[in-house]
């Protein structure tokens, strides 16, 4: 299974322009593969089928898409969000050809029908603006309908690039997407507009080549780390070392050594700044607890759980080889220019885990740019401090430094909880350790990270009350099972 690749907004104009001849249109075909995806869904149910169509090619979508669903004897009403007629010539001839047929179609909420299911084809990736006045109100209608609702292509009001609800944005059950999946659908308030994804890729799927954004699943993932060899001992998967747990912290850099321990690390040494740290964790004895300066004889190093103000950040910096930093070296990062040069000169891979809050400190802005394009922010990051870097969140980006990004797919709300994040940075070292590059260490751990917490949702562990400790244990569940 390979990943499935991301296009952006300007990529897929290039797409377009390209298949701007193609037989048949690519809408005809985006609109009949709507009206097989809305048959089945209102199959299932029978009812009437409310389509929205907008005044641009989304509603052109729309248009072709209600042509076909009345040919199959479906009860169509049209809403014609603004009544102008269509751009494309295709849809001219399905709006024409539905209306000869004796279709519906009204100027406004058709409030006398209730449908089963209602099709969003008001704003696809064209719209660039806030929806306002009858644009807005329609789609404020979709969302009070109650009904099942499929967005065509992206939901109305989400930014196909960043996932950003401008304004009012359809909140869709189902998106059929078209050509390629966008990276609006996956993060930001995309991840919650969207629903379930379908993509149809409109027969163009071999012909799109190479592009700089992919998507995580953990079905696709799962199969970068190699099953275990029988000969193997505990140098096979490396050592870990992990500098943190400042006094009143200790649990965090412990919570990065069992997340550690528990998803593959040979060995796992837990360097305590905390004088007074106990001697051994008595929930993982194998966790071997030391001084700070008696872990660096590892293979890679996770500095910042619960590090407080020690110089974790400067020792990772020297150290020659793979690093994570994580929560306090981030705001030391952030913190010290002086730290920038060395790390950027770093030959071994350095990778940053910040959460939107941190990243805006490490950029030197607010949270709220941040998550306004939070694919450009973590690339801003990784190429700014050289790094591998995960921009956390609903719908995490990593991002590396050649420009390429990916958007994971897994996880929910139950993730935004203490110590979830030193879990995590604790997983990133044991897949560096167990020999995964760092774009794939990273990648991996993020997309096990939130499959597992995927995985304590579908058994009721969770979202509620879902604790790192719960990941943990599931996220050694899945690294062990088989596809
Ligand atoms: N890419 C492809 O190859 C294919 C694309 N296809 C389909 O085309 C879709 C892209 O279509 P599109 O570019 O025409 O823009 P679309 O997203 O429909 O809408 C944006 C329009 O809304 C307008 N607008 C008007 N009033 C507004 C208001 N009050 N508030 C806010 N906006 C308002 C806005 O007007 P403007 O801002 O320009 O004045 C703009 O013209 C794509 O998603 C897919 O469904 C498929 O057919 C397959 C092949
Ligand atoms: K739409």
């Amino acid at each position: 299974m390979s990943a499935p690749a991301l296009l952006n907004n300007a990529e897929l104009r290039v797409v377009e322009q390209r298949f701007r001849d193609a037989s048949p249109p690519l809408m005809e075909r985006a609109g009949r593969a709507s009206a097989v995806l809305a048959a089945s869904i209102a199959g299932e149910r029978g009812g009437p089928i409310v389509i929205v169509a907008g005044p641009g090619n989304n509603g052109g979508d729309a248009w072709v898409a209600a042509q076909h669903l009345a040919q199959s004897f479906h009860r169509v009403t049209v809403f014609d969000v603004m009544g102008t007629a269509p751009r494309a010539s295709e849809a001219v001839a399905a709006k024409a050809a539905y209306g000869a047929g004796g279709g519906t179609v009204v100027r406004e909420w058709p409030a006398s029908v209730r449908p089963s299911l209602v099709i969003d084809g008001v704003l696809g990736i064209g719209s660039t603006r806030v929806p306002e006045g009858a644009i807005a109100a329609a789609i404020e209608r979709i969302n009070a309908s109650g009904a099942r609702v499929l967005a065509l292509d992206i939901a109305s009001g989400i930014d196909a690039d960043t996932g950003v609800a401008r304004g009012a944005a359809v909140r869709a059950d189902d998106t059929l997407t078209f050509i390629a999946m966008k990276p609006g659908l996956f993060t930001g308030d995309g991840v919650e507009h969207s629903g379930v994804v379908h993509l149809d890729d409109l027969d163009l799927g071999a012909e799109l080549g190479e592009s700089r954004g992919m998507l995580l699943e953990w079905e696709a993932v799962r199969a970068w780390l190699e099953p275990r060899r029988a000969n193997a001992h505990k140098g096979s998967h490396g050592t870990l070392g992990i500098l943190g747990g400042a006094a009143g912290m200790t649990g965090a850099a412990i919570l990065a050594g069992r997340a550690a321990l528990r998803t593959g690390a040979g060995k796992v040494l837990v360097g305590l700044y905390d004088e007074r740290a106990p001697a051994f964790d008595p929930e993982a004895p194998e966790l071997m607890l030391r001084k700070p300066a008696d872990v660096l004889d590892a293979d890679a190093l996770v500095a910042g759980p619960g590090s407080g103000s020690s110089p974790a950040l400067a020792t990772a910096i020297a150290f020659e080889k793979p690093i994570v930093l994580d929560a306090d070296s981030l705001n030391d990062l952030a913190k010290n220019a002086a730290h920038r040069k060395p790390l950027k000169a770093r030959k071994a891979a350095t990778i940053l885990t910040p959460h939107p809050g941190e990243a805006a400190r490490l950029l030197n802005t607010d949270t709220k740019a941040i998550q306004a394009d939070r694919i450009a922010s973590a690339l801003r990051m990784a190429e700014e401090f050289n790094a591998h870097v995960v921009l956390k969140g609903a719908g995490s980006i990593v991002a590396h430094p050649d420009g390429t990004y990916a958007i994971n797919t897994t996880g929910n709300p139950g993730l935004a909880s203490g110590g979830t994040g030193d879990a995590l940075a604790g997983m990133i070292g044991a897949m560096l350790c167990q020999g995964l590059d760092a774009p794939r260490a990273l990648a991996f751990a993020v997309c096990l990270h939130g499959a597992a917490a995927d995985a304590c949702v579908a058994r009721g562990v969770g979202p509620v009350g879902l604790t790192a400790s719960d990941v943990i244990l599931e996220a050694r569940a899945l690294v062990n099972s088989e596809p």
